[in-house]
């Protein structure tokens, strides 16, 4: 069966655990027969299904509010939930499926946002995340739902659905005890359906799988349901149907979690107060804020409480919850996943994962975090005319935001001085980027990404080399036995037609088929192992390219294997520009090295004499282009009879560009190599 083949293929995620049929519980809710499936009949617009708004909002029979909770009323509310009225959840689907619609849908529900209000996507703050449509960060908020004449507190977190985000992805799910589990009926499983599913298989989530954008006219309900039950091994009978758009039998939801999902009983109200780091982030007026896991015990403002890593006290500023912004309360408890304001400006004494508890006790810290392992690293410098100082503290502003990126200093002889950043892929790179450029408008000089190698030597030393401008130069002359780079295995899942074009690509790209499977009649789900620096030069892009538009991607680390690559640098007139060099595969330094020779050119200003850009690898130059010289017509005011003080001055002007060339080295604006790494 497929699933028990994707198990054996996903089992580093499944160490842990035996069956599937633990996934889903207690479950006998049928929403759609199969009778009634084929004559389904959808509302097109929103609010033509039942709404009705429970705490913040209360809303008359036309959805117009009636009522706005104070907070005080809330926090009054909140205090008389028991623990096991709680359900922390996340949802959990392919890029695209609706996971931030369904949110929206979820809070307007719980009242916690006004259904007519225009703000919708409430969960994708960030500007980059409204403008790309993805979310980056994940994000949680707080709802409070009456059920059976009781209340209940539910946790919900939004998490990215992106491969290079599986970090925030995972620390979400530590917080979590179920998912939805959303697949778009259109566009049915994807690759990263599959990877999140294991992820929280694997982390013991329960799951509920939803049926997302049934509206559509390409939906393919049936389809879908056969790919969840053969995938996923979970009855077609528990799925929900919905349209996260419209807000069709999103109500079903709800009860659905309580039945389904376990509250956090683990939690130990009566306990010191203890509680892990979920996320941080910065505000320049209240400093650091962090999202916290509360594990035992409680705290409020006044609190005074101890990080376990830094051992570092503080004065607990402010507490609350995110209802969908933060709401201060008179107290968080055992259980939830809330804020707290501790009153930190430096944000480099926090640390995601760290366990905080209360002064004075002596606890174990909670199981950690997994940390961060980037996939690509590029190097950064400030453009001309910005300061380094402030730029920096920037940086560790946005750092303390996004812990999975890495952060260290570098000398670049060409950019000066600068950072060397590590981010999880290509993707997570370039939101970074453009997250910097728009939230503190500034501009950097960024270097091509590469990924860490590995250099062997004879003597059983293992370096790993994150700069390109480390990597050395030849086998020959170290005492170097091999190097390695880093391996992917890609999960590709596209329409059966485009097996052919996705081999090429992936043969092209130096991989290696490893298995092959049939979802249903027309997909195909593809592993193959490629190298991680295929991967990130856009091997996404060019998939996407070739299936138009229909694959989808996942990839996990596969470790090290030898690899034939060199170091290919780039030389002014002799002189190495450390910030351009690059690690690449023998196989790709003839084509490379003559674009970027040409490249180059184009960027360079002629000067008053030659110059030579070379491209050199493995101690040999592979690829040149010449500037040739500007030449001042010296002879343009003389009298063409002069021929002895024509021949002198010629004379002169070849010596004085003799000595141009040996003392001169060419100025590059740093302007040149941004545009050139542009370009590239
Ligand atoms: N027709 C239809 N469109 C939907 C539905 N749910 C979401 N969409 C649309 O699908 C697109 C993606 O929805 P999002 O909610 O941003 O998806 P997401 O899963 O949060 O995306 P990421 O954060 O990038 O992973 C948006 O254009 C939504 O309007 C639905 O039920 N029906």
């Amino acid at each position: 069966m497929i699933a028990e083949r994707l198990f054996q293929l996903r089992s580093r995620l499944l160490s842990n655990v035996t069956s599937f049929n633990h996934v889903l519980t207690s479950s006998s809710a049928k929403f759609c027969t199969s009778a009634s499936r084929s004559n389904w009949q959808y509302p097109k617009t929103p609010g033509t299904d039942e709404y009705k708004g429970y705490i913040k909002y209360q809303f008359d029979t036309k959805n117009n509010p009636t009522k706005v909770l104070t907070n005080i009323e809330l926090a009054e509310r909140m205090s008389k939930i028991p623990l096991k009225n709680y359900r922390n959840f996340i949802i959990v689907a392919h890029v695209d499926h609706g996971k931030s619609t369904l949110s929206d849908r979820l809070l307007e529900i719980t009242g916690v946002v006004d259904p007519e209000a225009p703000n919708k996507q409430v969960l994708d703050k960030l500007d980059v995340e409204r403008e790309r449509g993805i979310t980056v960060k994940a994000q949680t908020v707080s709802m409070i739902y009456h059920y059976k004449g009781e209340d209940y507190l539910f946790h919900l977190v939004d998490s990215p659905g992106h491969v290079d985000f599986r970090l925030e992805v995972s620390r979400s799910y530590a917080s979590c005890q179920g998912a939805l589990l959303l697949v778009d009926a259109s566009e049915g499983v994807k690759a990263q359906t599959v990877a999140n599913f294991y992820l929280a298989y694997s982390m013991d989530l329960k799951l509920i799988p939803v049926i997302n954008k049934v509206d559509l006219d390409t939906a393919d309900v049936p389809r879908t349901e056969e790919q969840i039950e053969s995938m996923f091994e979970l009855s077609r009978n528990d799925i929900i149907h919905v349209s996260a758009k419209s807000g069709l039998n999103v109500k079903y939801l709800l009860p659905k979690i309580i039945e389904n999902i376990p509250p956090p009983l683990h939690c130990r109200p009566d306990e010191p107060f203890r509680a892990q780091i979920v996320d941080s982030w910065y505000d320049s007026y209240l400093g650091v804020i962090m999202l916290i896991n509360v594990a035992d015990g409680s705290v409020k403002k006044g609190s005074k409480i101890v990080s376990f890593k830094t051992r570092q006290k503080y004065e607990v500023k402010e507490v609350g919850i995110m209802y969908p912004d933060r709401t201060p309360l008179p107290h968080l408890v055992a259980g939830q996943v809330a804020y707290i304001i501790p009153g930190i400006k430096d944000p480099n004494t926090v640390f995601v994962g760290d366990t905080l508890y209360e002064a004075g006790t002596s606890v174990e810290p909670l199981e950690g975090f997994e940390e961060p392992k980037p996939m690509v690293f590029v190097g950064a410098f400030p453009a001309q005319g910005t300061d380094f100082k402030k730029m920096e503290e920037r940086l560790e502003h946005l750092f303390l935001n996004d812990r999975s990126v890495t952060l260290q200093h570098a000398t670049s002889s060409a950019l000066g001085q600068g950072w060397r950043l590590g981010f999880l892929g290509s993707l997570h790179a370039s939101i970074f980027k453009e997250r910097l450029e728009k939230e503190y408008g500034e501009s950097l000089i960024i270097t091509s990404p590469t990924v860490p190698y590995k250099v062997h030597y004879k003597d059983g030393r293992e370096v790993t080399v994150s700069n390109p401008d480390d990597f050395p130069d030849s086998l020959k002359k170290t005492t170097i036995s091999y190097f390695s780079e880093p391996y992917v295995d890609a999960f590709m899942s596209f329409p059966k037609e485009y097996v052919g074009k996705v081999m090429q690509l992936c043969t092209a790209n130096r991989g290696e088929q490893e298995e092959i499977q049939y979802m249903s009649n027309d997909q195909v789900l593809m592993t193959y192992s490629i190298p991680t620096s295929q991967l990130i030069d856009d091997f996404f892009g060019k998939l996407k390219g070739i299936t138009k538009g229909y694959a989808s991607l996942d990839y996990e680390d596969a470790g090290y294997k030898p690899s034939d690559v060199y170091k290919l640098e780039i030389l002014v007139n002799g002189e190495s520009i450390d910030a351009l060099s690059t690690v690449m595969h023998k196989s790709q330094i003839e084509k490379n090295s003559k674009e970027f020779v040409k490249r180059l050119k184009e960027f360079l200003r002629i000067q008053q004499f030659e110059v030579a850009i070379q491209a050199q690898a493995n101690g040999k130059i592979v690829a040149r282009e010449t500037i040739r010289a500007r030449r001042k017509d010296v002879l343009a005011k003389l009298h063409a009879s002069d021929e002895s003080r024509r021949k002198k001055l010629l004379v002169r002007q070849k010596e004085g560009k003799k000595l141009l060339r040996s003392i001169g080295k060419v100025k590059i604006p740093p302007q040149a190599y941004q545009s050139f790494l542009k370009a590239r």
